[in-house]
């Protein structure tokens, strides 16, 4: 970002959580001091060293990887391993795998965890390198007997689990370290589902039934005073604190949540639950806690909907493996998809022409954020509208955002390029109809692009002449194409979509 925009981003972004940092580590300390035991009930049977390899688990409350290693050693070494592949490229397309903007949020999230790891008398190694470099080669100087991390599912880290563990036994000829994987990153938790993965429903609404009436979510580890971890997540607890307790927002998420302006129409927990600052199960505990002590009703009911969402795009990339990420999806679908640059580019910048899609895209460069609302508009836009290849935009979203994860990210532009598993899905935003829905007055579009604020509400979402040229027409709107785009470049078309009419396409609302 240049920095003149960068500035201006400043002045226009929402702090979240509002709080100041005393308030926040009051809030952390707090939360944290309910989540801690006296130890006296865990028997410490452990000896010797083990490692705990932090990786999309940056917190301490309900921490299995961390609780593990610790009742099973004497000793316990937390490293964080900068992986240089982070910092590479995206597969196809070559967008930075992570943008600046995540990296600082990771930065912060590491800054966070040793500062609370230091004040109980831990550590953390934050080491650059490859894991399955620097792990081994730790695991044979300290004589470690395991190394504890959180279980991934993507092909690119289970090559590097892989990498470790092999690694481990050439480094460690005699008695090599063993690398244990433990499940973490969702609220049911894999070895409760009623199914295997291989066999997990390819209807969301099937596999939520199926586990809201058969399986339980564990309670969140606790961790011990013994061990003397705090803190490290306090920004996310904060975040939890002021969103259900403080502000009261819980009580009204559902009706407030497809809203796409500001810092409380949503939980705006996705950074930190992406980053495993902070747990689904402790987030599904203090909505227990809230509907016991405040009020039980369709929204405090909804944040957990969602969260079985999140935890159903992880359980579907196992059972999809690497189709989750090819063109066709799972489905294996045949479309031409256009690669078009300069259609990609005005997408990407923010630059079609369309305000509503326009103002999305630059708050997703300034933050590193967008809402679900905007990002399902933005998606259909670009695949439906533009026809690109939807694993361009997938890319690019990888590059930016912050709660950037494999599962859920690929997992919802499957669906909503019409490739995902379910194939009911096709799904098609009519920019018009949105703009009326979700930003009637304008008021989004007028915070992103100010030029737009001095016209009258009307006109905010369709300025004509007043703004850039929508660089394509609609495929089922009336603005017309002004550089003679037509649907026969670089656009795709199915059947389907040709004969649907716009239909709501609340997901939710529609099961
Ligand atoms: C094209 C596209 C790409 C996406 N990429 C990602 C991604 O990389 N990482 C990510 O965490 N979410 C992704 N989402 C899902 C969703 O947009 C975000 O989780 C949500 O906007 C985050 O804001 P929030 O925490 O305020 O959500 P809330 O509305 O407060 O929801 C609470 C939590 O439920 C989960 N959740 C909500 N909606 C979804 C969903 N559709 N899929 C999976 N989990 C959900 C999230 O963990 C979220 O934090 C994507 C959605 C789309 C349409
Ligand atoms: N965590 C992840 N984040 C982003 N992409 C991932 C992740 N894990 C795996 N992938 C992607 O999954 C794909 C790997 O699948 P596969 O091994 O089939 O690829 P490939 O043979 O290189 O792909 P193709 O045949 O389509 O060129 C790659 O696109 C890889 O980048």
């Amino acid at each position: 970002m240049h920095s003149s925009n960068a500035a201006r981003a400043a002045q226009t972004v929402h702090p979240v959580p509002g709080f100041g940092s005393d308030e926040m580590e009051r809030v952390a300390d707090q939360t944290l001091k309910r989540y801690t035991f006296d130890g006296s009930s865990v028997r410490k049977l452990g000896r010797g060293v083990s490692i705990v390899w932090f990786r999309n688990d940056l917190r301490i409350l309900d921490n299995e990887v961390l609780f593990k290693a610790w009742v099973s050693s004497e000793a316990v070494l937390p490293v964080y391993c900068v992986d240089p592949r982070i910092f590479g490229t995206t597969h196809y397309f070559g967008f930075p795998k992570t943008g600046a903007l995540r990296a600082q949020f990771v930065i912060e999230c590491l800054t966070d965890l040793k500062r609370s790891l230091m004040k109980r008398g831990l550590n953390l190694l934050i080491q650059p390198g490859k894991p399955e470099q620097i792990l081994p080669s730790l695991a044979k100087a300290f004589g470690v007997h395991t190394i504890y991390a959180q279980k991934e599912t993507c092909s690119e880290e289970l090559n590097v689990e892989r990498r470790v563990s092999e690694n481990l036994k050439k480094v460690m000829l005699t008695s090599p370290a063993k690398l244990e994987l433990i499940w973490g990153s969702t609220m049911y938790h894999i070895d409760d589902l009623p199914f295997s993965c291989t066999s997990l429903p390819d209807i969301y609404t099937q596999f939520r039934k199926s586990v809201e009436s058969k399986s339980v979510i564990r309670s969140c580890v606790k961790v011990s005073k013994g061990m003397a971890f705090a803190g490290g997540e306090s920004t996310a607890l904060s975040r939890v604190h002021e969103y259900f307790w403080k502000k009261d927002l819980l009580r009204t998420y559902k009706v407030t949540r497809n809203g796409m302006l500001g810092p409380d129409y949503s939980t705006k927990f996705s950074p930190w639950l992406a980053s495993g600052s902070l747990s689904p199960c402790f987030v599904y505990e203090e909505v227990k806690r809230y509907e016991k002590q405040r009020e039980e009703n369709d929204s405090t009911y909804w944040v957990l909907f969602e969260l079985i969402w999140r935890d159903y795009f992880r359980f579907l990339s196992i059972k999809q493996g690497n189709s989750l990420f090819h063109t066709g999806g799972p489905r294996k679908v045949q479309t031409n998809w256009s690669q078009n640059q300069t259609l990609f580019d005005a997408w990407r910048d923010g630059q079609t022409g369309y305000p509503l899609v326009d103002a999305n895209m630059k708050e997703l460069l300034a933050t590193g954020f967008m809402s679900n609302r905007g990002r399902q508009i933005v998606c259909s836009f670009l695949v439906r509208d533009m026809g690109i290849d939807w694993r361009m935009g997938a890319e690019w979203f990888e590059t930016c955002l912050l709660d950037y994860d494999p599962c859920s990210n690929y997992g919802n532009w499957t669906y909503g390029a019409g490739v995902g598993n379910d194939p009911r899905e096709d799904r098609y935003f009519s920019i018009p109809k949105q703009a009326q829905n979700y930003d009637p007055d304008g008021e989004f579009v007028a915070y992103w692009l100010p030029q737009l604020r001095a016209l009258p509400k009307e006109k905010r979402h369709f300025p004509g002449m007043l703004y850039v040229k929508p660089i394509v027409a609609l495929k089922f709107g009336n603005t017309k194409s002004t550089n003679n785009w037509t649907m026969g470049s670089g656009s795709r078309r199915t059947s389907t979509e040709e004969n649907s009419k716009w239909k709501r396409h609340d997901r939710n609302r529609m099961q």
